[in-house]
């Protein structure tokens, strides 16, 4: 998976032409694009489709995961949430199963209330963390776009930890940004929105006051239609209140009981939503507890960019802008790109030079 990646873009028209007027209405629209739908996954979901035999084709359509229980699931489609199991073919593979977040293929069957899910499309982003003692990876979330870390002024500001949150977010794919709540904890919250934005150039910074709303706007300005957004942090810096506020309503309260006469799933709790005004929020306890975040995705990029360093012209090359960077010619060329090596700068603790002052230091 390539960091940074861009999503593609919107579903169009002549991407459909090589469907059957028959079911085309089941694989665009924009229903499926406010549920994050785009042009890749349309492709992708496209060869699914004409692998499947000319009977399956009707009955197969797009879905989103929203919720994920023991072997069933809650799915998005564009006709609204449905209940969802696995087809057997699918079941035999642990790895091959959809996480929160997943685009699927899933089948309408006519005996079953239940959709079968018969394909997980390809991931635009991945959040994973170590299980098995560290030694195997378990993908918890998949294609969320952006990531909201939450801080707030005093203890939890910390800005090692905050570098290292951004590294592993452009590790996986998504876009960060830096939010800082509770700024009403603060007399002046200027000078740590300036460390902020000093941390990781380019990524953008919010202010906030969750509990009273303050700054709120800019914050949903941020989460955009189509897009999916999560939000981690330590515990206590407000993730809840942002929720609860972007939601406009007690998620933990309304979003998890599924409504009777929907089938066996019951307990499968639904942890992605729909934010009012545009955009998707994924909200699963997994997700939000960075400390449980695997970082060997982090450290596999940094491997790559280590082995194509050893062929920069100076040994002690920062891959910063010396001539004769292979680091750098390596994201010229697209073989890694800008946000791992920004990651990469990140966990080595430099911070990126990114305007670096042709100025003479002052004494
Ligand atoms: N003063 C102040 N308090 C806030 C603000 N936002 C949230 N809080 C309070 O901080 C406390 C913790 O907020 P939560 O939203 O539960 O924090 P969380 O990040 O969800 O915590 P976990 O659920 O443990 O991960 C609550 O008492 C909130 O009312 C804010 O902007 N200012
Ligand atoms: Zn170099």
């Amino acid at each position: 998976m390539v960091a940074g990646q861009a999503r593609g873009d919107r579903v169009t028209r002549d991407s459909d032409r090589t469907l059957t007027d028959r079911h085309a209405g089941n694989w665009r629209g924009p229903e499926l694009d406010a549920l994050g739908w785009t042009d890749a996954l349309h492709a992708a979901a496209q060869d699914v489709l004409h692998a499947a035999t000319p009977d399956v084709q009707p009955d197969l359509l797009p879905a989103r995961v929203a919720g994920v229980g023991r072997g069933t699931f809650r799915l998005w489609t564009a006709q609204g949430e449905e209940g969802a199991l696995l087809a057997g073919s699918m079941r035999q593979d642990p790895d091959s199963q959809p996480v929160m977040g997943d685009w699927v293929v899933a089948q309408r069957l006519p005996d079953s209330p239940d959709l079968r899910v018969t394909a997980v499309l390809p991931r635009l982003t991945t959040f994973a963390r170590a299980v098995n003692g560290g030694l195997s990876r378990q993908v918890i979330t998949a294609n969320v776009d952006t990531v909201l870390i939450v801080t707030a002024p005093g203890e939890d500001f910390d800005l090692p930890r905050l570098g290292r949150y951004v590294a592993a977010v452009h590790a996986s794919g998504a876009q960060p940004a830096l939010l800082l709540n509770k700024t009403d904890l603060t007399r002046d919250p200027q000078p740590l929105l300036a460390q902020l934005g000093a941390l990781a150039p380019g990524v953008p910074t919010y202010a906030l006051n969750a509990r009273s709303g303050a700054g709120l706007s800019d914050v949903r300005a941020a989460l955009r239609p189509g897009l999916t957004a999560a939000l981690i942090g330590s515990s206590g810096v407000g993730k809840s209140t942002l929720t609860n506020a972007l939601l406009g309503r007690d998620a933990a309260q309304t979003g998890e009981v599924m409504p009777d006469g929907l089938g066996r799933h019951t307990t499968t709790a639904r942890t992605l939503y729909r934010v009012p005004g545009g955009g998707l929020l994924v909200d699963n306890p997994g997700l939000r507890d960075i400390a449980v975040w695997d970082p060997e995705g982090v450290a596999t990029g940094l491997d790559v960019i280590e082995e194509i360093a050893a062929d920069c012209r100076y040994r002690k090359c920062t891959h910063t802008g010396e001539p004769g960077c292979a680091v750098l010619r390596a994201v010229q060329r697209g073989q890694i790109s800008a946000a791992q090596l920004e990651a990469y700068h990140a966990l080595k603790g430099a911070a990126v030079p990114a305007r670096r002052s042709s100025r003479p230091p002052r004494r």
